[in-house]
């Protein structure tokens, strides 16, 4: 596939019959290439990755310009193919990530597609969003569900348990014990009773055997439980997302066959190691922690109003440039460790905001394992299992504030629970 820098191909020589729904998230949409292998081959084991936009919300009011007045041109790559290309693979090694190029796509095409794939998308999505038709690019990556393999996609969310450092005395007893995600967990499942509660993201990064098959078979609980809709952990056959439910499954079969498989291939992968001391150093000092060295900032900035006034955290900052982000992964990769991380300098502000958003992404996204029936004949070309990272995008500095005020509200709901002790990986180091 080509990179980046490669001239950008148009999805129009394809048809949007060619195209089949696998999945979506927040803010993205799947589909896999299932057209003619013959007629388009440079399709072949592709998928292509669609920006969503709300259902009620018009093109102006998400800040794009109305479609009428978009030059083809103008529209830049998806964020995620530069930022995957300059500063993720600088710490997670290409062979774990899928490639990535950018495709032309055009607003009729789009549509039509979206008419197609309706009736696949779960309802509680298509109430909220719809493909984005004004966009004129999309990213074409390599499918890692398709072919004869099975496919088990996991979103572990937070590794590690908080430095106790910058953590107020109230927050501190509750957020050293019970792990962001399990809280979080707690904090939904007071609205939604349905929530499986089980899997905790510290047993899967443990590296002990035994921990990680706990928490595959809490998923796999999960996933029964919830009909297939828990987003911690999906399960692909040819390409197409398994439902539990479905009357060709043999789960007894299945559980036999996955489990023991994906724990060996997460016993000996390093990428959940990668992943949990990436989330860990880039989140050295928990949102407690950025949002005092925030405050002090602006508190000595002789420019900003009165201490009364400070502005919510990350408000008033702008999104990183690529170059930014390059600067800060030099710094990061050759300086991070020189750091005073107990007793953070507000001239290093924008550094720890970027590097908690850089986590952000890390605690958000998925690992894809595929697995190659055992039963197939070895071949030449026979593939091997693997293990993907998928959904690297950048973050986006407003979201600060809803982070800290979300982590507040998921402790503060915490308080008073008999509370879950999380085993952190580092303790057992
Ligand atoms: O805030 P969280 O931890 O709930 O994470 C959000 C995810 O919810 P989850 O907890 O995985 O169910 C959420 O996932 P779902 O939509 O719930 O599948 C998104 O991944 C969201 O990120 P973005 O809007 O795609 O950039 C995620 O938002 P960010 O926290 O990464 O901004
Ligand atoms: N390269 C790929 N091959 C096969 N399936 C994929 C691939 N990339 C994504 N998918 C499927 O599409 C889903 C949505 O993609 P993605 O996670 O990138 O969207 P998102 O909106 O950013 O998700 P989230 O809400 O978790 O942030 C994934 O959960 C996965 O099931």
């Amino acid at each position: 596939m080509s990179t980046s820098e490669s001239p950008v191909v148009s999805i129009a020589s394809t048809s949007p019959q060619d195209w089949k729904y696998i999945s979506e998230g927040a803010a993205n949409i799947v589909f896999s290439y299932n057209g003619d292998p013959h007629r388009d081959p440079y399709f072949n084991g592709k998928v292509l990755r669609l920006r969503k936009s709300a259902s009620t919300v018009s093109p102006e009011i998400q800040g794009f310009p109305p479609i009428d007045r978009l030059d083809d041109c103008d529209e830049p790559d998806d964020p995620i193919i530069e930022f995957q290309h300059k500063i993720i693979q600088r710490l997670i090694p290409s062979e774990y990530l899928p490639r990535l190029a950018s495709i032309r796509v055009e607003a009729s095409w789009l549509q039509d597609l979206a008419k197609l794939c309706d009736s696949d998308r779960p309802s509680h999505r298509r109430q909220k969003d719809g493909i984005d038709s004004t966009r004129t690019k999309a990213v074409l990556a390599t499918d890692l569900v398709g072919g004869d393999a099975l496919a088990v996609e996991i979103k572990p969310k937070w590794a590690f348990l908080p430095s106790p450092t910058h953590l107020s005395t109230s927050t501190f007893p509750i957020k050293t014990k019970t792990c962001r995600f399990c809280m979080h967990t707690h904090y939904r499942s007071q609205n939604d009773h349905s929530i499986p509660i089980c899997y905790c993201p510290l047993d899967l990064f443990s590296g002990d055997e035994s921990r990680i098959d706990k928490a595959l078979r809490d998923l796999w609980a999960g996933w029964i439980d919830s009909n297939g809709t828990m987003n911690n952990i999906r399960i692909f056959a040819h390409g197409k997302m398994l439902k539990p439910t479905e009357p060709s499954i043999d789960l007894r079969a299945l559980c036999d066959v996955l489990i023991p498989t994906v724990r060996s291939l997460l016993v000996h992968t390093p990428v959940l190691r990668t992943l949990a001391i990436l989330q860990r150093s880039l989140d050295v000092l928990d949102i407690e922690g950025l949002s005092n060295l925030w405050a002090l900032s602006h508190i000595q900035s002789p420019s900003e109003s009165p201490a009364a006034c400070v502005p919510p955290i990350g408000s008033t900052s702008t999104d990183p440039t690529i170059s930014e982000w390059t600067n800060f992964i030099d710094t990061y990769l050759s300086s991070h460790n020189t750091l005073d991380h107990a007793h953070p300098e507000t001239s290093n502000l924008r550094y720890y905001l970027l590097a908690y958003l850089l986590s952000a992404t890390f605690k958000d996204c998925s690992i894809m394992l595929r697995i190659n029936p055992s039963n197939s004949k070895a071949s030449s070309d026979q593939e091997t299992n693997s293990v993907t990272l998928i959904d690297l995008d950048p973050k986006s500095i407003d979201r600060l504030t809803r982070w800290e005020k979300l982590d507040r509200e998921i402790v503060e709901s915490y308080i008073g629970t008999e509370a879950k002790h999380c085993v952190d990986w580092k303790d057992n180091t």
